[in-house]
Order: structure tokens, then sequence, then C-alpha cells
């Protein structure tokens, strides 16, 4: 198929609720739908970029502020805008990590995590999760020590999620903090799904940097995010280039290493800070998100064979649920197959769940009404109903 540069409509955000579990926090508000448009072409936030010539000065648009008021927002010293989460970790390691170098994370890490640390040449060492599928801060003392005995040298970074993307459970980080300080590692805090959804304050839970995804979890277009870092670190993550031409004896003034001199320009930027202020409301709505979540987990496992397998009562809105005594079983002798249930669902107007899972998948309730909330509620028993689960 050709490329014709024509684009459709979305209709997963048009005409459905969708429940996808990486989607919800990203969906951008009204505000950063007009930026966006304001802002498209490519350099356009560059049209007031004076000395010094760095994106964060920037004081129209506003960028220079948005970095001290989000710095502030998440109770940490520095704070620059970066292309994606993933790329903050990047940041982070390439400053910290030398050529075989222990690294500590966690049996929940995300991939883009062992990414910078390979790229850094570092050598992942996972903390392994509790039976309640957390990761807890005796477990990570025990695994430190173990990895100081083993490569004899104190790893320099361990990263750990706020909440894990695989079971959507909030993790102790101020206990993992505590072992790690012990042996003076600095903590990164991945805040992919908590920056933007929920409160964090980056000094209550005594990380040294903090990680957000703008796409996933602040309102903003992808690829974008945010690092931010404490002052012992920030010299060292955000050093500026002393490099000098060696034939013309150019220097290249304050651009920041780790940032390649300027990070996010145009849509991504403008998006992102649109949404700020909206973001920064809704994380003190997080009670009703909760209340959300737990409305449509206990209608899923008020279905009979259904088994919640994050933390429940639910904490987060993002939750792994197992169906495979349930739904999976109906899909057994369904002429559908497993693709009854996502067809039953957008039926009802709701999507977001991979079509022909019936085992294990994964959700996301956040910013559903309330409406909504009891809509999807009511639909999955509809749907088990109709097929002759039993719901208590
Ligand atoms: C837990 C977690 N961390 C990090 C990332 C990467 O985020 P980004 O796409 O902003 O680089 C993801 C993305 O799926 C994620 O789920």
């Amino acid at each position: 198929m050709k490329c014709t540069g024509s684009i459709d409509t979305r209709e997963v955000e048009e005409l459905y609720i969708n429940i996808d579990p990486i989607q919800a926090g990203g969906r951008l508000t009204n505000e950063a739908q007009k930026a966006v448009i304001a802002y498209s072409d490519g350099y356009s936030v560059c049209d007031n970029c004076l000395k010094p010539f760095r994106l964060d000065y920037i004081r129209k648009p506003p960028i220079a502020e948005f970095h001290e008021d989000c710095a502030k927002w998440l109770n940490m010293d520095q704070l620059r805008v970066v292309p994606g989460a993933r790329r903050g970790f990047q940041a982070v390691a390439s400053s910290l990590v030398q050529k075989g170098d222990p690294v500590i994370l966690t049996a929940l890490s995300h991939y883009t995590e062992f990414v910078s640390v390979e790229q850094s040449g570092g050598i992942p060492c996972e903390i392994p999760k509790d039976e309640n599928n957390h990761i807890t801060g005796d477990n990570a003392a025990e695994r430190i020590e173990e990895v100081i005995a083993k490569f004899g040298k104190t790893p320099p970074l361990l990263y750990v999620e706020h909440v894990d993307y695989q079971y959507g459970n909030i993790h102790d980080i101020k206990g993992i903090v505590k072992a790690a300080h012990q042996y003076d590692i600095p903590v990164l805090l991945n805040g992919a799904y908590s920056v933007g959804v929920m409160p964090v304050d980056g000094k209550a839970l005594g990380v040294d940097f903090i990680v957000g995804s703008g796409h996933k979890s602040m309102a903003a277009p992808a690829p974008s995010g945010v690092l931010a870092a404490n002052e012992e670190y920030a010299d060292v993550v955000f050093r500026t280039i002393t490099a000098k031409g060696d034939v013309t004896g150019r220097t290249f003034g304050i651009k920041e290493v780790e940032m390649m001199g300027c990070t996010l320009m145009g849509v991504t930027v403008m998006g992102l800070i649109a949404s700020f202020p909206e973001v920064q409301k809704r994380v003190t709505e997080w009670d009703r998100e909760v209340e959300h979540s737990r409305i449509i987990t206990d209608a899923l496992t008020s279905i009979e064979g259904t088994v919640c397998q994050s933390d429940s009562p639910r904490e987060h809105t993002l939750t792994r649920i197992n169906t495979i005594e349930s739904f999976d079983k109906v899909a057994q002798n369904h002429k559908k197959r497993g693709y009854f249930f996502s067809s039953e669902l957008k039926k009802r107007g709701i999507t977001g769940v991979i079509p022909g899972s019936t085992r294990v998948w994964k959700y996301n309730t956040y910013g559903l009404t309330r409406k909504q909330t009891d809509h999807v509620a009511a639909s999955f028993r509809e749907i088990a109903e109709d097929n002759c689960l039993s719901v208590i």
C-alpha cells in the first residue's frame, strides 16, 4: 500500500470508550490540541530564543517557566523536557554508568530501562519481586549486597517503577530509597504511570531523579517527557559541553551534553505545557480515579472464575486481570473464538482490549466519567451473563 498522506479520523477516541492500558493518561486536553495547531511549524518555539540560546531559557512561549514550575510541582530541584521517558533514562545512565558497572533495576522494570543500561555498557541486575508482585526495601537491600559482593563494586544507579506496567501496583519507594542510600546509590524513579495522573513528591519519596512520560501520563503529544533531578546530581546530568573545535577554536556555549543541546521543539513541548494546568488539577482528583478503577475491577471479579492479579482493592487505574476460567472458557466454544470478547465490547462502545485476548490482559480506567465507568462495569457483567457465566 502506498502512503497517500491522507489521514482518517481516529475512531478509537472519537467513537469509543477507550480502556487501552497505555493510552489513558496521554489523551490531549483541549488546550493542548489548540497549542499543537498554533505551534505546528518545526521550529515554532524558537521565534524568541534569545541569549542564552537554549530551549529551557525561552520565556515566550513560557518554556522556562514550565521548567521551573514542573520541577517545583514534583518537589525536585531541576527539570528538563525530554523526548519520552526513555530519553530520561538514557541521559541518567549515560552520565552515571561506566562500562562493566552493575546497575540495579527490578523484576518489573520496563525494557527501555534495560536499553539505557546496555547503551552505557552497564550490566543489569534485577531485584526480584515478592509473592505479592511487589518490589520491597528488604529485597532491594538483599540484592544490593549480593551485587556488591559479586562485582566488587557499588552500583552507580538503581531504577525503580513508582507504578509498574505489568500489574499497576504502587511500590514501596521510600523503603527502596532507604536501602539504596545506605550504599550511596542514587535512585531513579520511573514515573511513567504516576507523574501526571497521581500526586508525586520527589523529596517526600527521597528519590534522586524522577522521569515522567508526557504521552503516557501528562496529556501530551509523543514523544515527550520530563527528567527531574535533585541538586546533588543536576550538575552531572545537565552538564554543559566543554568540547572545542580544534581547527576553528569554536566553543558551544551552554548546550547540555545529555540533552543534545535542545530537546523538544514545537508540538511536543507546547502540548505538554498547554496541558500542565489541567494535569496539576487532575492529580488532586486521583481518589475519584481510584474509585472508578475499583468499580470496574469489582464488576469483573464478580464474574465467576475471574481473578484480579493486581493489588486488590485497586490503588491505581491500570489493572491486570485473569479471565482464563471465565471469558476464555467461553472463547473455546465460540465461533469467533477469543475475538468474541473484543467484539462484544465494541458493540457496547468500548475498545482498548487487545482483540483475541481472553486469558490475561490489562486495562486502564483513567479519565472515564462516572457514567462511562458504570457502563463499562455493566457491560462486562452483561457479556458474562449473555454467555452463561455466573455473576455474583
Ligand atoms: C513503565 C514504563 N516505563 C517507561 C516507558 C517508556 O516511556 P516513553 O514511551 O515515554 O519513553 C513505558 C512505555 O510504555 C512504560 O510502560
